[in-house]
């Protein structure tokens, strides 16, 4: 089975759009899950221009499924995940001005930081993933370093989609074996949607979660929250 992690930093832009509380981050988030997803997701940014940190703590007190918290792990970063106890930290390495993620971890080159890392977030009882580009040795060092999962990065697959699908999900498919392989659970996320996720799905055995955010929120504009999940969902079947 694999679980629909729902993103909900797009709703907390639209919030922060305005200064007040419109829409209602948690109540959203309360709805999506109300409506099937299997997991709420957060990526606060240094600039918390969406997902503030005060919301993390705040989502923590009522998020029923899986809490996944991402980023980059700095001191700061560290604190909120060890303060809030997620069931997931996922390891993003972005840079503090980066529009959205746009690369995986090397972790052969970051392999001692993401020891410690991973390991003081294991000592606590968080489930670690590293987000790593579908690249066997990337993989095969996320495995190294001790983390319980991989999250690959979609967005290459989402880009080559139309004009190529077997083209686009080849590395996937090596990556995913190579995970696997190694013992790590599998996750997937960034740019995945309505019309890639059914074949990225079918495509990929053994696929734990996937956490889908920007498309996601934007189809729910015109289809409505609770049956743009349910759409979501049906794609994962
Ligand atoms: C890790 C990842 O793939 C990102 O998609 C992220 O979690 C979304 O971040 P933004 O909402 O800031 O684009
Ligand atoms: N980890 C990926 C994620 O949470 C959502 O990415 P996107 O769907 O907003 O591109």
């Amino acid at each position: 089975m694999t679980r629909l992690s729902v993103n909900i930093n797009k709703v907390a832009t639209l919030r922060n759009a305005r200064g007040g509380n419109n829409p209602d981050v948690i109540q959203v988030a309360r709805d999506c899950e109300r409506f099937g997803a299997e997991g709420i997701t957060v990526h606060p940014r240094p600039d918390e221009r969406h997902i503030r940190f005060r919301d993390v703590t705040e989502l923590k007190e009522i998020v029923t499924t899986e809490f996944n918290i991402e980023g980059n792990p700095n001191e700061r970063f560290m604190q909120l995940v060890l303060d809030t106890q997620p069931a997931q930290a996922t390891l993003v390495p972005d840079a503090d001005d980066a529009i959205t993620s746009n690369a995986g971890w090397d972790t052969i080159k970051h392999k001692d930081f993401l020891i410690d890392v991973v390991k003081e977030l294991k000592s606590h009882g968080i489930r670690t993933s590293i987000f790593v580009d579908p690249i066997v040795e990337m993989v095969e060092g996320a495995a190294i370093i001790g983390a319980d999962r991989v999250e690959l990065y979609t967005e290459p697959y989402a880009e080559q989609y139309g004009e190529n699908p077997e083209a686009a999900i080849a590395p996937y498919v090596k990556a995913a074996k190579a995970a696997k392989a190694a013992g790590l659970g599998l996750n997937a996320g960034h740019d995945l949607d309505l019309q890639n996720l059914k074949y990225f799905h079918q495509h990929i055995e053994g696929l734990d979660e996937v956490s889908i955010g920007h498309a996601l929120i934007c189809d729910a504009l015109y289809y409505g929250l609770e049956n743009t999940i349910q759409m979501y969902l049906r794609q994962l079947q």
